[in-house]
């Protein structure tokens, strides 16, 4: 305790039912659940009765081990943390009866698009009706969910931008059937093939208790505490979920709304803000000292708030020193972007003793460090990338997994034309038949008995085979990921050969020993989708597909910044701080776009201890000043770049100089004799 300040202090002892801690980037949420959570086991309160709930797999891990490394193991060996998806997967697991959807096969949005194609394939008059992608179709059904909004209302906001003219409304009215008959053959599509999409499992398990006291009755007796982390990033259907535990357990909840970064998602900062109305008998307790960062960083993530016009009524307050200034490095290609990045971690890492975990990078998107991955890979510098694509969603895994996923569940039509389309010489076309034939022979047949025939001649006996010796390895999950890998491995490589061993081999090892944990097929497939980052012997490796480019433990870490929640680092680069992507040029017509943009750079910037190296793109700054020239010093254009009224005293700037790695040369080329140095006597 002698570590807490007296806030948090008060935060953690908390008597009292329900607590919402508000508080600043830095200031200490993640250290006072964690001190809430041992502070609970050690006044003997059960750990297996208290659930931490989390946005990512890696902050619940790290919660959890923080939590155990900081008491006696025999207390917190049943303690748990998940995602809100993950923890109603379990629970749906755990009480199969009393969910009813225990039988059925958990898909993601991947495959939710696959399902989607389907209908929009079958459904070809209103698809062409609509004009929307099968993945706007998608969006548009998960966003109406998450955020308990109208179709209307729902069409205005992801498609029409929010706009209420006579024109828009017509348009919606004009198109709004024709989603509706789509939407409607999803959801049959779900039903009929026992499918349920992420949205499903929290819908599942709120809906069951909010009507029906035995299972609120049955879950009331095992979860005393709920403890929530980034409360601000709870959207209303997650609120749903939250809310029938207040009259069942204790409720723990830490946000700062200053960091609320996935209302795309439909997050509702207003869970915070309106806490005390929505949970009665609620207390909240404010944290205000920042212990991450040194002054002068927090003075620019500061000014940055401020200039919003939202009022988050915040001035973090170092409890450090003044430190050194943050940098705005203007750079004139991402190529040198990269080379400097690399040269100042090596310095660090060769001269001033720092490891490369010591670093974050911070891109809006993966993509954009596509230049800098290749430079670390040149230079050897070990890395380690969040965000972007996962683990599970990878293609080569995802071929594999479909495989388990019709031995799992035979109903799983997506699964069977993945895994059909797998083989050379089966087309979507024939797949789908088979598919059809599949289907209807499971009302009346063994299916292992029927495969072959359905699908006929030499690739009937192979598939069939191999269906039936995965089948049998059902109970043994380990065994059964083995044996689909060894079968397919021949044709993976091939399908893959471009980066088959540099990328992709190393990952089946990898989904063996995380298959291992699992009891059953159903469990690693429903928990293996949803669950990208488990920790393997201490390292987090599922991250990404792409695991570290050395084995090593030491890595610098390049994350989007929705990905780089709660994560903190010595010395921190915040990528391509260029005028059209803080805020992005998609977002300069909406103001709580701009504003949730402004959410993300300050999200990035307060991740930083010691060090803050901004980067941004000369010719972009450049471009953004003529047209300023051009149209005249026009207030609106100025407030379109987030740093263009940065005041210059919070930073050092600097331009970074053509790199030119290879020296200067004469301008001529010397002839060369090439009889030279042989001595023919
Ligand atoms: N009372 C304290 N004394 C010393 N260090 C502290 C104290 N409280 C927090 N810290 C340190 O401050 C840093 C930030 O804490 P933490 O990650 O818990 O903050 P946070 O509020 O969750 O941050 P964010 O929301 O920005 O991710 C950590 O390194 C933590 O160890």
């Amino acid at each position: 305790m002698q570590n807490f300040n007296i806030n948090q202090k008060k935060a953690v002892e908390f008597s009292g039912k329900h607590l919402l801690v508000l508080a600043g980037a830095g200031t200490g949420k993640t250290k006072t659940i964690i001190g809430r959570a041992s502070y609970l086991i050690d006044r003997g309160t059960d750990a297996g009765k208290i659930q931490i709930l989390t946005f990512t797999k890696r902050a619940a891990n790290e919660i959890v081990e923080r939590v155990k490394s900081s008491i006696s193991s025999s207390t917190t060996a049943n303690l748990r943390g998940a995602t809100f998806h993950s923890w109603c997967s379990q629970l749906i697991t755990k009480f199969p009866n009393l969910f009813g959807a225990s039988s059925f096969t958990v898909i993601d949005p991947d495959d939710q698009i696959g399902a989607m194609k389907i209908i929009c394939g079958n459904y070809v008059k209103e698809y062409k009706a609509v004009r929307l992608k099968p993945q706007q179709l998608i969006d548009i059904y998960s966003f109406a969910r998450n955020t308990k909004k109208s179709l209307t209302e729902t069409l205005r906001s992801k498609v029409f931008k929010g706009k209420t003219d006579n024109d828009t409304n017509e348009e919606i009215l004009q198109i709004k059937p024709y989603i509706e008959i789509l939407l409607k053959a999803y959801q049959n599509k779900k039903m009929q093939s026992r499918y349920l999409d992420y949205d499903d499992l929290l819908l599942v398990v709120a809906n069951r208790l909010q009507k029906d006291v035995q299972a609120r009755d049955i879950l009331a007796a095992h979860y005393e505490h709920i403890l929530i982390d980034e409360m601000q990033d709870t959207n209303p259907l997650q609120w749903d979920l939250i809310k029938p535990f207040i009259s069942m357990s204790c409720l723990f909840c830490v946000g700062d709304d200053a960091q609320s970064i996935y209302s795309f998602r439909g997050a509702d900062f207003k869970n915070v803000h309106l806490f005390s109305e929505r949970v009665p008998g609620s207390e909240v307790q404010v944290l205000d000292k920042n212990y991450r960062s040194t002054q002068y960083i927090l003075d620019v993530s500061n000014w940055l708030l401020q200039t919003s016009p939202i009022d988050y009524n915040k001035q973090l307050i170092s409890a450090r020193e003044l430190g050194e200034k943050p940098e705005l490095i203007n750079v004139e290609s991402q190529w040198e972007e990269a080379n400097y990045i690399s040269e100042r971690i090596l310095g660090n890492f060769t001269e001033g003793n720092k490891t490369f975990s010591d670093h974050l990078i911070l891109s809006r998107s993966q993509y954009y460090t596509k230049p800098l991955q290749a430079v670390f890979i040149q230079k050897k510098i070990p890395y380690v990338t969040y965000g972007g694509r996962k683990f599970m969603e990878s293609a080569h895994i995802k071929d594999v997994v479909s495989l388990l996923r019709v031995v799992n569940n035979p109903y799983d039509e997506i699964a069977w034309i993945r895994f059909l389309t797998f083989w050379e010489g089966i087309g979507e076309i024939r797949a789908s038949k088979f598919v059809k034939d599949i289907i209807s022979c499971l009302h009346h047949d063994n299916l292992a008995d029927q495969l072959p025939h359905i699908i006929g001649g030499q690739d009937g006996s192979r598939l069939g085979d191999l269906f039936s010796a995965v089948l049998d390895k059902q109970g043994d999950v380990r065994a059964a990921v083995k044996m689909a890998y060894e079968e397919m491995s021949l044709n993976l490589a091939y399908k893959y050969r471009k980066d088959w061993n540099e990328k992709r081999k190393a990952d089946f090892p990898v989904l063996e020993i995380l298959a291992g944990n699992y009891a059953s097929l159903g469990e690693f497939i429903s928990e293996g989708v949803l669950e990208n980052s488990k920790q393997l012997n201490g390292t987090p490796v599922l991250e990404s597909s792409k695991l570290t480019t050395e084995d090593h433990k030491d890595h610098v870490i390049i994350s989007t910044v929705h990905s780089a929640k709660g994560l903190e680092a010595d010395t921190c680069f915040v990528l391509n701080v260029s005028p059209k992507v803080y805020p992005s040029a998609w977002n300069l017509d909406d103001n709580d776009e701009i504003e949730e943009d402004r959410r993300v750079l300050y999200v990035a910037l307060t991740r930083a201890k010691n060090e803050l190296i901004i980067t941004r793109d000369t010719s972009s700054i450049n471009a953004f000043h003529n047209t300023i020239n051009d149209t005249g010093e026009d207030k609106e254009i100025t407030s379109s770049y987030f740093l263009e009224e940065l005041p210059m005293s919070l930073v050092h700037q600097k331009n970074v100089q053509k790199h030119n790695s290879r020296g200067a040369d004469i301008e001529r080329p010397n002839d060369i004799d090439l009889s030279m140095g042989m001595d023919f006597n």
